[in-house]
C-alpha cells in the first residue's frame, strides 16, 4: 500500500494539454506553463498528496476515456462532477475554461507536465496556427528548437488535435495558417525585414466568428456514463458508511473481545493474520479491476477462468450455468479451496440496454453485494463484465429451486409447508433488514443449499428506492444533455410518424415516470459534486415503488394497481406459496383469460378467494393465509406499517432507508399461532425436511430436465433456415399445409403469435402427432421478434449501433466486486457466508456440529 508511484507518473497528469490561445487568458496559461505547481515539501504532505493523486488519477483516466471527444459544452458539465481540484489538475481546469470560452487552440504537448514546455513539445502544426506573420520571426530562432517547428514553403500541415474533432473551426484556421506561410516563406526567402533571432508576441486572433462546435450523440452517451460513474462512485464515498474492511475489523476485535481465553500474544497473531488476509483480498480486487479494462476491450474475459459444467436455468435476460474454476487460473493457495464450482448468471448487456433495465441490473448487483455474509440470501461470490455480458459469480445451490420440489410433489403436508414457509420469512426478513423490497417473491426464486436451508435468490426487481438504482435517472442524463443542446434523434418508424422532438418524449417520459423532478440537479443548489450528491439524496430517493413488475400469480393488489406500494407486498406473495403448497395451485390463477384475467381475481380477492375443501389444511394455518391475504392496511406483517402512516409519510418526501421497508417487520407473522412451535433463532441449526442427496461436488441432477435448457448463445446464433431445410422439414405434409407452415415461418413471432399459430394447427383436421410436428416445426423455424427497444436512442437505426456499443462499455462501470474470503480462518468464521452452501453430502460435512433437534410439528 505504501509503495507510492511517483508523482509525475500518477497518470494524473496528463501528457498533452489543449489550451486556448487569447488575451489575458493566454498570459494565465503562460503563468500556468511557466510556474507548475510545486509539490508538497513535507513528507506527510508528499504522502498525502501522492495518495490523494493515486485516487484520482483511476478516475481521471477514466475520465479521459469517458470523455475523449466531450466538446466543450458537455466538458463543463461533467466538470461540475469533479472532485474539488487539485493544485496539479489545474492545468486541466484552466484549459477547460479556456475551452470554453470558444477561443483559437494553442496546442501544447508536454510529455512531463511538471517540465516547462520547450519550444521541443511544441507541435509543429500548432506553431503554425499561432505564428504570428510577423516579419520578426526568422527561420533560425525556430529552428533552435531542435525540431523543424515551421514548415517550409510548399510543405503541407498537419492536422491539430482540436482541428480534427471539429473540423468547422478548422477552416478558421487553416486561413491564418496559409497567410503564416506567405509570411514565413517571405522572411525564408528574405523579403520580411529584419532578422532578429528574438520570439516575436505571439499575435491575439480575432475568433469570435468561430461556430460553435456541435457535440454529437457519441459526446452525449460519453458524458452521461461519465456523470453517472462519478456520481455513483463520489456518493458511495461520502456516504460515510462503514466501509466493509471497517467492519470486518470490528468483527475480529468483537470476536477477540468475547474470547477470554486468548492471550495477548495470540491476539495478536489473529490480527496480523487478518491484516495480512486483507491486504491479499485489496491486491486480487486491484488485479480483477484491472482486468476488468482489458476485458472491456474484448481482450480477455475473467469468464475464461470458468469451464461450464451445464446450464441449470434460464431467466427473463440471460442464463445461469453451473462452472467450475480452470485449474490453470488457481493459485496455491485456492487449489487448497475445496469450492470450486459456482453458478454463474450471465446476463447479454444489450437485451438489458434495449429494454432499459440497467437501474435493476445495477439493484440487483448492489443488493447481493450489500447481503454479503448473509444466511438467507444467496452469495455472491464475484461481479464483472466484459464487452458483451455482466457476470454474477455466486455459490451453487445444488438442491435446485423450490419450484422444482413442488412440482415432484406436488402438494407438502401441512408441517413439511410450515418448515419451508418459516425459512422463506426469514429470507424476506433478512432483505427487509438491508431495506430491499424483493418483488419477486415466488417458489422459482428461492433455491435449496446442499444442506437443504432455502436461501432467496434473483434480486433482478428489488427496489432500495434509491436514486441510481431507477432507470430514469440513467434517461434523464442521456435526455437532458440531447436537449440542452439541441440535438434531434429521429427514432423509428413509429417515432417519425409521431413527430415528436426529442424534447417532447423527454417530458412524455417524465410524464409516465416522474423523472424529470426527482433527477433533474436544480442549478440553483449549487454545483459543485457534494451539493449534486446532496441534491440527489434528498430529492432523487423519491423513488417510490409503484411499477408492475413481478409474477402476476404472486403480485399484490396494491402491485397490480400500481399505486404506491412497500415491503408489505413481499407478505402477500408468501401467503399465496403457502396456499400453493398446500392445494398445489395458486389461489387467483384463472383458467382462461391468461394473465389479464389472473390480475382482475387478485383485484378482486375479496370474492374470489376461497379454499378448496380438499385436502384438509388446520383452521390456524387458513387463518393466518387468509390474515395475509388482505389489502396492504389490514394484511398481517407489522404494525409500524400503520402506526407510521407508511403512505403519509411517503407523499411528504422521506428518505427511502427505512421509510417504506420495515427490519424485523414479520414480527406478527411469526408471533402467529401457526408457527407456535417454530424455533426461530435455531432454525438455521436444524435439519430441514429434505435434505439433497449430493454425490459429488458438481452434481446437477435437481436441475436435469427433460429437453436440456440451450445456453442463450446457442438458441440465439446461427443462420436462418434455408428454403431446402424448410421444404426437406415440410416433406411429409400435403401441399396446402406446407404452404400454411411457410407463411407462419416468414414472419417474425412474438409471444401472441406463437399462441396464435398453435390454437391454428390445433384446429387442423389432422392426426396429433402432425400436430406437434408442426408446432415443434414453427418453434424451431420462426424468428423470434425483435422487441422494440424503450429507449429511442437505440431505436433510431442510423445511430443505435454506436449508441448500443458506447453503453455496453460504459453502463456498467463500477459493476466488479469480489467477494471477501479469509483464508486463516482470522475471522473465526466471520466474513464468510455463515452458512454452508456446498459440500459433498451437503448437510453431512455440517451435521457433526449442529445441535439437530427435530422441529415438531403439528
Ligand atoms: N446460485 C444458484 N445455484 C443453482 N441454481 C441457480 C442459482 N441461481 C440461479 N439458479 C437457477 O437458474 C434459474 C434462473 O435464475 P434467475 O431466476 O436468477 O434468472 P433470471 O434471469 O433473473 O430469472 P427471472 O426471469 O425469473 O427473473 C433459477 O430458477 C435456478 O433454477
Amino acid at each position: 500500500m505504501k509503495r507510492g508511484r511517483p508523482l509525475d507518473r500518477t497518470g494524473e497528469r496528463p501528457n498533452t494539454s489543449v489550451y486556448e490561445d487569447g488575451g489575458p487568458l493566454q498570459r494565465q496559461v503562460r503563468a500556468f506553463v511557466n510556474h507548475p505547481p510545486t509539490p508538497p515539501e513535507s513528507p506527510e504532505r508528499r504522502e498525502r498528496a501522492s495518495k490523494s493523486r493515486k485516487h484520482g488519477s483511476k478516475l481521471m483516466s477514466v475520465l479521459r476515456s469517458m470523455t475523449n471527444s466531450v466538446s466543450g459544452a458537455s466538458v463543463a458539465e461533467s466538470r461540475s462532477l469533479s472532485p474539488q481540484p487539485s493544485t496539479s489538475a489545474q492545468g486541466r481546469r484552466l484549459s477547460m475554461v479556456l475551452l470554453k470560452g470558444q477561443l483559437e487552440p494553442t496546442v501544447v504537448h508536454r510529455t512531463q507536465f511538471k517540465s516547462r514546455p520547450s519550444v521541443k513539445s511544441i507541435d509543429r502544426d500548432a506553431i503554425e496556427i499561432i505564428q504570428d506573420p510577423s516579419p520578426s520571426i526568422s527561420p533560425q530562432s525556430s529552428s533552435n528548437s531542435g525540431k523543424s517547428s515551421i514548415p517550409r514553403p510548399g510543405e503541407s500541415t498537419g492536422k491539430t488535435s482540436l482541428d480534427s474533432k471539429f473540423s468547422s473551426k478548422s477552416k478558421g484556421v487553416s486561413q491564418h495558417s496559409s497567410e503564416n506561410k506567405k509570411a514565413i516563406s517571405k522572411q525564408a526567402t528574405g523579403e520580411g525585414g529584419s532578422n532578429e533571432n528574438n520570439l516575436a508576441p505571439i499575435a491575439e486572433v480575432d475568433c469570435l466568428e468561430t461556430p460553435e462546435p456541435v457535440p454529437t450523440v457519441v459526446t452525449i452517451e460519453r458524458a452521461a456514463s461519465a456523470k453517472v460513474f462519478f456520481e455513483c462512485y463520489y456518493n458511495g464515498l461520502t456516504s460515510g458508511q462503514l466501509t466493509p474492511r471497517s467492519l470486518r475489523r470490528r468483527q475480529l476485535e468483537c470476536t477477540l473481545d468475547q474470547d477470554a481465553t486468548l492471550s495477548q500474544t495470540e491476539m495478536d497473531e489473529r490480527r496480523r493474520v487478518w491484516a495480512k488476509d486483507e491486504t491479499d483480498h485489496l491486491r486480487e480486487t486491484r488485479v480483477m479491476k484491472a482486468r476488468s479494462g482489458n476485458m472491456m476491450k474484448g481482450k480477455d474475459s475473467l469468464a475464461s477462468k470458468y469451464e461450464v459444467v451445464q446450464v441449470l436455468g434460464k431467466g427473463s435476460f440471460g442464463v445461469v450455468r453451473l462452472v467450475r474454476e480452470k485449474s490453470e487460473s488457481l493459485s496455491h493457495q485456492e487449489h487448497k479451496r475445496k469450492k470450486q464450482i459456482y453458478a454463474m448468471k450471465v446476463i447479454r448487456k444489450s437485451d438489458m440496454l434495449r429494454n432499459s433495465q440497467e437501474g435493476h441490473l445495477r439493484a440487483e448487483r448492489d443488493f447481493l453485494v450489500s447481503a454479503e455474509g448473509s444466511r438467507w440470501i444467496v452469495p455472491l461470490i464475484a461481479s464483472f463484465q466484459d464487452s458483451n455480458n455482466l457476470y454474477l459469480i455466486m455459490d451453487y445451490m445444488p438442491g435446485g429451486d423450490f419450484l422444482s420440489l413442488l412440482i415432484r410433489d406436488n402438494i407438502l403436508t401441512e408441517h413439511v409447508t410450515k418448515w419451508y414457509i418459516a425459512e422463506m420469512i426469514l429470507c424476506i426478513e433478512e432483505a427487509h433488514a438491508l431495506r430491499w423490497i424483493h418483488r419477486d417473491v415466488k417458489p422459482d426464486n428461492f433455491l435449496i443449499s446442499a444442506s437443504g436451508h432455502l436461501k432467496i435468490s434473483d434480486f433482478g426487481l428489488a427496489f432500495d428506492g434509491h436514486w441510481s438504482h431507477d432507470q430514469a435517472y440513467y434517461n434523464n442524463h442521456r435526455y437532458s444533455l440531447l436537449t440542452k443542446l439541441g440535438i434531434n434523434v429521429e427514432g423509428d418508424s413509429i417515432d417519425k410518424k409521431e413527430g415528436r422532438t426529442v424534447a417532447a418524449a423527454l417530458k412524455m417520459t417524465h410524464l409516465t415516470m416522474g423523472g424529470q423532478e426527482r433527477h433533474e440537479v436544480n442549478t440553483s443548489y449549487g454545483s459543485d459534486c457534494d451539493s449534486i450528491l446532496n441534491w440527489r439524496n434528498r430529492y432523487g430517493n423519491r423513488t417510490l415503488a409503484r411499477s408492475v413488475v413481478g409474477t402476476s400469480q404472486y403480485m399484490a393488489p396494491e402491485v397490480v394497481r400500481g399505486e404506491l406500494y412497500d415491503a408489505r407486498c413481499d407478505w402477500w406473495s408468501v401467503a399465496v406459496i403457502l396456499y400453493e403448497c398446500l392445494y398445489g395451485h395458486t389461489p387467483f390463477l384463472a383458467e382462461e383469460g391468461g394473465r389479464q384475467q389472473t390480475k382482475i381475481n387478485i383485484l378482486n380477492h375479496k370474492t374470489t378467494f376461497s379454499f378448496p375443501p380438499k385436502p384438509l389444511v388446520s383452521k390456524r394455518c387458513q387463518d393466518l393465509i387468509r390474515s395475509m391475504i388482505q389489502e396492504k392496511g389490514h394484511r398481517l406483517c407489522s404494525r409500524r406499517y400503520k402506526t407510521n402512516r407508511q403512505a403519509s409519510s411517503l407523499h411528504q418526501n422521506q428518505d427511502h432507508a427505512g421509510r417504506y421497508v420495515y427490519p424485523n417487520d414479520a414480527e406478527d407473522i411469526k408471533a402467529h399461532k401457526w408457527f407456535r412451535d417454530v424455533q426461530w433463532d435455531r432454525l438455521h441449526t436444524m435439519t430441514p425436511p429434505f435434505v439433497p442427496n449430493i454425490k459429488s461436488l458438481d452434481d446437477t441432477h435437481y436441475f436435469d430436465e427433460e429437453d436440456p435448457i440451450s445456453d442463450f448463445s446457442e438458441s440465439t446464433s446461427g443462420p436462418p433456415p434455408t428454403a431446402d431445410e424448410i421444404a426437406e422439414a415440410l416433406k411429409p405434409f400435403p401441399h396446402e399445409m406446407q404452404v400454411i407452415a411457410r407463411d407462419y415461418v416468414e414472419h417474425p413471432h412474438d409471444s401472441v403469435k406463437l399462441k396464435k399459430v398453435e390454437r391454428e394447427i390445433d384446429a387442423f383436421v389432422t392426426c396429433e402427432e402432425q400436430k406437434e410436428y408442426l408446432k415443434g416445426f414453427f418453434k424451431h423455424y420462426a424468428r423470434k421478434e425483435k422487441k422494440r427497444p424503450r429507449d429511442r436512442l437505440l431505436r433510431d437505426k442510423e445511430i443505435a449501433p454506436k449508441v448500443l456499443e458506447l453503453r455496453k462499455k460504459g453502463a456498467f462501470l463500477g459493476y466488479t466486486y469480489r467477494r471477501y474470503r479469509p483464508r486463516r480462518g482470522s475471522m473465526g468464521g466471520a466474513g464468510s457466508s455463515r452458512q454452508g452452501s456446498v459440500g459433498v453430502g451437503g448437510g453431512t460435512a455440517k451435521r457433526a456440529v449442529w445441535p439437530r433437534p427435530r422441529m415438531s410439528i403439528h
